[in-house]
């Protein structure tokens, strides 16, 4: 079957559109890409959801309309990315769409409900693009008492489980993300939750300090100093405590936090910020393993992904604070590190359309498992 992923995650620089062949069902699926790219997100849009990650007053009208507005920039998405292989997006079998979320509040408090919501109307996909939409994966997990999220987990089984060795998927984009694939090759003995921050702290300094909108290659923090006091202070965050699974996300560790940061650390010279930050994003994914992973499973391999794998200085603090596991990206093994959380919604789509389960219990906690995922069929 023919299909496009869709993923505009947390980190909000682009729209990463993959356009797969995918076979099969199950542990016997198999997926190929074979065209991949990243579209701009236009700055209103941006702007539009870190007002609501903020919590910020957003009228129903705005709210309603970057729903459609979504839904066209995801199609405009899908029609380039079909363009460029040379097909027409009705040839698709379907697309699988994450949508952009614009709230993540798994736990429910005084003020709120669990919820979760992503935006990117899949009716206007299926309308312009005459095919099959799968969206709004994380609600139903959230229903049932889970954190709808991670959901690549699942595919991660699928694509990466190997008996000869323990490997852990890490994920660098906002927020960082692991799934550890034992070797045992039982998908019960999968361990996956938010490490924390990836990108999101560093961008949202770089922006402060340079008007960048990231560190490219981690030059900042590597021409920077650790702050000891910062780092004292970043390794008290309450969100490492946390028992897994848990997730996280722009409203723990967006600009208001960054922000206040930023204020209190203002006599310290920008780059040592910038490398405080990023060495905390290595810290999150040390400390997780060290504390809860390391005595259930121990890793042969830690393979990266997401921006963040461009980025030398997250390696290089990773490498330090773990020196007895071999960190690799995924192109070390022959994948794209760009593509794959795209590629992991063509994975989970597909599961939908074959009415299976593809939430991981033991990632998400939900009570129970659930085909993931509504559908939008073409008009
Ligand atoms: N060359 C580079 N050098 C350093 N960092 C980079 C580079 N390219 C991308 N990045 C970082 O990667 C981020 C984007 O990563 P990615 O696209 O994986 O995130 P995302 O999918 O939006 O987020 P999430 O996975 O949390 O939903 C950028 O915001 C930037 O910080
Ligand atoms: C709520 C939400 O959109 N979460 C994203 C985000 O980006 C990374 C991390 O936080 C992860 O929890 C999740 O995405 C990946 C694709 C997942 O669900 O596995």
């Amino acid at each position: 079957m023919l299909s496009v992923g869709i993923m505009s995650g947390t980190s909000l620089d682009g729209v990463d559109v993959a356009l797969c062949e995918i076979l099969g069902s199950g542990t016997d699926t198999s997926v190929r890409l074979i065209e991949f790219d990243t579209y701009d997100l236009p700055q209103a849009i941006q702007e539009k959801v870190r007002q609501c990650a903020a919590n910020e007053f957003i009228r129903p009208a705005d709210l309603s309309s970057l729903n459609f507005e979504l839904g066209e920039l995801f199609a405009d998405g899908v029609k380039q990315i079909c363009q460029k292989a040379r097909i027409e997006t009705t040839e698709l079998d379907f697309v699988a769409s994450h949508g952009q979320t614009i709230y993540h509040h798994p736990f429910p408090n005084n003020e709120y409900v669990a919820n979760t919501m992503q935006l990117g109307e899949s009716g206007v996909i299926a309308a312009r693009c005459g095919c099959t939409v799968i969206s709004d994966f994380r609600v139903i997990d959230v229903a049932l008492g889970g954190q709808g999220a991670p959901l690549v987990p699942y595919s991660e089984y699928v694509v990466y489980a190997d008996k000869n060795k323990s490997r852990g998927l890490q994920n660098l984009g906002g927020i960082g993300n692991i799934t550890i694939v034992p070797n045992t090759m039982d998908s019960n003995d999968i361990v996956a939750f938010d490490t924390g921050p990836a990108n999101m702290m560093i961008d949202s300094a770089m922006k402060h300090y340079f008007q960048k909108n990231y560190d490219k290659g981690g030059e900042s923090a590597l021409s920077g100093e650790f702050i000891p006091q910062l780092q004292a202070e970043l390794k008290g965050h309450p969100y490492l405590k946390l028992p897994i699974p848990k997730s996280t996300g722009r409203e723990m560790f967006g600009d208001d936090y960054v922000a206040s940061i930023l204020e209190r650390y203002k006599s310290s010279k920008a780059e040592d910020v910038v490398a405080t930050l990023t060495w905390f994003t290595a810290y999150c994914i040390s400390y997780h393993y060290y504390e809860y992973v390391e005595k259930i499973h121990t890793l042969d391999e830690l393979i990266i992904s997401g921006g963040g794998s461009h980025n030398k200085a997250i390696r290089k603090y990773l490498s330090e604070l773990m020196p007895e596991v071999s960190i690799l990206v995924q192109e070390d093994i022959g994948f794209n590190s760009d593509a794959k959380e795209a590629i992991a919604f063509v994975i989970l789509a597909n599961e939908t359309l074959h009415k299976q389960p593809s939430n991981v219990l033991s990632a998400t906690g939900a009570s129970k498992p659930a085909i993931l995922g509504k559908i939008q069929y073409a008009p």
